[in-house]
């Protein structure tokens, strides 16, 4: 009997157990390569622009049937093989009171960035009180689905402490790293205070039915490995060790993290994320064995013709042929302006491309 027979996820039917996307992520024989998009939800579809119509992001997060309702559209629309929750990595820092916002084009910018000790007694534990939206839109979520899976998420330790120490976005995190450099004791406690609320929001959503998540590490590329493994490693292990008795599949993901492979999966992770910028089998090498991947279509290709974006495809799955557990998605977002057309016929090609 494996982790993943245990009975303790009353919420995650059989027929969702047995979907092509959970199969993948145990690392099971599959029908086809399971498909799904980060950020298949959103700008791309003309559907979530009128939906989202005078309503501000956050504003959105905490509305639940619009959650579901922008959850659903890409299932509707591009047939991929699991949902991603429509939500954002700065909800629960938002939920335990940090004043913050998303700026459209921007992305979230924190009124007060986090910077000294005294700062720190502002990140309180997050407890499900503090998003019943949460909890009442993956409620509605599950029961439509079906057998789709329901991907729920969370930043992880070092993505939300960029976003926190910075401000807002940074291209250079130097802030976080003058803090992670020259305060490693207040560092260690930021990610961990960090690696709580995390856990804790990931726990949220698989109690209320998401059958599998993904820790967004975004930004981690930035870090040398000698630094991942003393300054961030523990805090994202802490979060995977908080969520790994429930037994469903806990995905890690990075942008230009091709040095960081290895360290990401020994953080604990049952699927590891490769960007596009390293081939599949060279990820699977790097990673180690035991883990499913996911990845990793350049985003960009889409915006190719569409004989281009198949001979592209080709190669990921060419790299990915023997590979125990492999999801097919992009390397990174799918970007606003992408052609919602180019991204159904991608899901359809992988299916009948891997059809076995
Ligand atoms: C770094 C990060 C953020 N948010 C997220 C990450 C990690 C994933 C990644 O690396 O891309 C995670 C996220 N944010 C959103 C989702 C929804 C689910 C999905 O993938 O479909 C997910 C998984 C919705 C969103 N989150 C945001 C949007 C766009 C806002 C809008 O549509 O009005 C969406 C659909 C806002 C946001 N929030 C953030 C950024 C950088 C932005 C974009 C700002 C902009 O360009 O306007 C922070």
């Amino acid at each position: 009997m494996s982790a993943y027979d245990s009975p303790s996820i009353p919420q995650t039917t059989s027929a969702t157990h047995e979907s092509a996307f959970l199969k993948a992520c145990r690392r099971e024989p599959v029908p086809h390569t399971p498909v799904w998009f980060m950020r298949q939800a959103g700008r791309s579809l003309p559907e979530y622009l009128k939906v989202r119509e005078g309503i501000a992001m956050l504003d959105s997060c905490m509305m639940p049937e619009l959650v579901a309702e922008i959850t659903l559209q890409p299932v509707r629309r591009h047939k991929v093989d699991a949902a991603i929750f429509f939500s954002d990595i700065v909800v629960p820092l938002k939920a335990i009171g940090i004043d913050l916002d998303i700026k459209p084009g921007i992305g979230p910018v924190i009124a007060e960035p986090v910077r000294t000790r005294a700062d720190l007694a502002r990140l309180r534990d997050l407890t499900p009180e503090d998003v019943p939206y949460v909890t009442e839109a993956i409620g509605m979520l599950t029961g439509e689905l079906g057998a789709t899976p329901l991907i729920g998420f969370a930043g992880a330790p070092f993505t939300l402490a960029s976003y926190l120490v910075e401000g807002g976005p940074s291209r250079n995190h130097e802030n976080t790293k003058a803090m992670m450099y020259g305060d490693p004791e207040l560092w260690a406690d930021l990610l961990d205070r960090l690696a709580e609320i995390t856990g804790a929001f990931l726990k949220v959503q698989i109690e209320a039915g998401a059958s599998a998540v993904q820790l967004f590490d975004s930004w981690v590329g930035a870090l040398a490995p000698a630094d991942y493994r003393r300054s961030v490693m523990p805090a994202s292990a802490k979060v995977f060790d908080a969520v790994r008795g429930y037994g469903v599949p806990r995905i890690h993901f990075g942008v230009g993290t091709g040095e960081l492979l290895g360290l990401m999966g020994e953080a604990g992770a049952d699927v590891v994320g490769v960007d596009w910028r390293v081939p599949m089998d060279e990820g699977a090498r790097r990673v180690g064995p035991g883990k499913a991947l996911q990845g990793n279509l350049d985003p960009a290709v889409l915006f190719a013709p569409t004989a281009t974006v198949e001979a592209k495809t080709r190669e990921v799955l060419d790299a990915a042929a023997g590979l125990e557990g492999h999801i097919f998605n992009l390397g990174h977002g799918v970007m606003p302006t992408t052609d919602p057309g180019a991204l159904t016929r991608l899901v359809e090609y992988v299916h009948e491309r891997t059809a076995r």
